[in-house]
């Protein structure tokens, strides 16, 4: 069987300043609303209630949204963040306020890689749920169909070989019959421990240093999808 393909979003499919300059504002201005809005029904409440946990108990919705702005400016990866952030972001592109970027080789290369026969799939920190809108809405049309998979922190996190090992299991694969590809060598070195193969996506409009030797820890690296074959 072809190897299947195993991708992260920020910083490898799509540029960083897109989630950081566009999608997490829009998240940060909607909270108060949303939570408003929204902090009733079941789905949002145990996320709130989540937050509100890891602040010592009950407080106040008013905290608990300025908890998760915090949050949000410190770009921290919760999944209780994370979930809320898509349920958002679900809004922002119904109302056509963006779509999600993608770069040109990174859409070229996975409707290639899906025609070749490949599978493919997406572990990224945004919920399944946002994984799934971004790339039902991206700037090349709608690419949600090229995967057969999607994983978020809820299976664990990035940075821990157990998560590589549970979605190698999740996908009946060998762990040695996938490729991940990430922008960040901790994450790497995780799908590595799990015995997935890697590739360090290393994106000078998202990384203007190059990350060479020492910095890549062993692993392949690329500047864009257009040199990777996954063969
Ligand atoms: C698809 S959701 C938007 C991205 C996001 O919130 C995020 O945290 C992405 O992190 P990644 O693991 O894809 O680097
Ligand atoms: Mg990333």
């Amino acid at each position: 069987m072809k190897p299947l393909v195993l991708t992260d979003i920020e910083g490898t499919t799509s540029s960083i300043s897109f989630v950081k300059d566009v999608l997490f504002p829009y998240a940060r201005r909607e909270l108060p609303r949303f939570v408003r809005d929204h902090g009733d029904e079941p789905e949002v409440r145990r996320w709130l209630d989540a937050v509100a946990a890891e602040q010592g108990g009950i407080c106040k919705d008013e905290v608990i949204v300025e908890v998760l702005q915090g949050w949000i400016d410190e770009d921290r990866k919760h999944t209780a963040l994370k979930a809320l952030q898509g349920m958002m972001w679900k809004s922002g592109y119904r109302e056509a306020d963006f779509t999600a970027h993608i770069y040109a080789d990174a859409a070229d290369a996975l409707r290639r890689w899906h025609r070749d026969g490949h599978r493919l799939a997406v572990y990224s920190s945004g919920s399944v749920a946002a994984q799934k809108l971004f790339f039902g809405n991206s700037d090349a049309g709608d690419l949600l169909p090229l995967f057969k998979a999607f994983f978020d922190t809820e299976i664990g996190g990035k940075r821990e070989p157990g998560s590589y090992a549970r979605i190698a299991e999740a996908l009946s694969s060998d762990p040695a019959g996938i490729l991940f590809l990430s922008d960040v060598v901790a994450e790497l070195d995780a799908a590595r421990a799990a015995g997935m193969r890697t590739v360090l996506v290393d994106r000078r409009a998202d990384y203007p240093e190059p990350r060479t030797g020492d910095a890549c820890n062993g692993h392949r690296r690329v500047e864009s999808f257009e040199a990777l074959s996954p063969a």
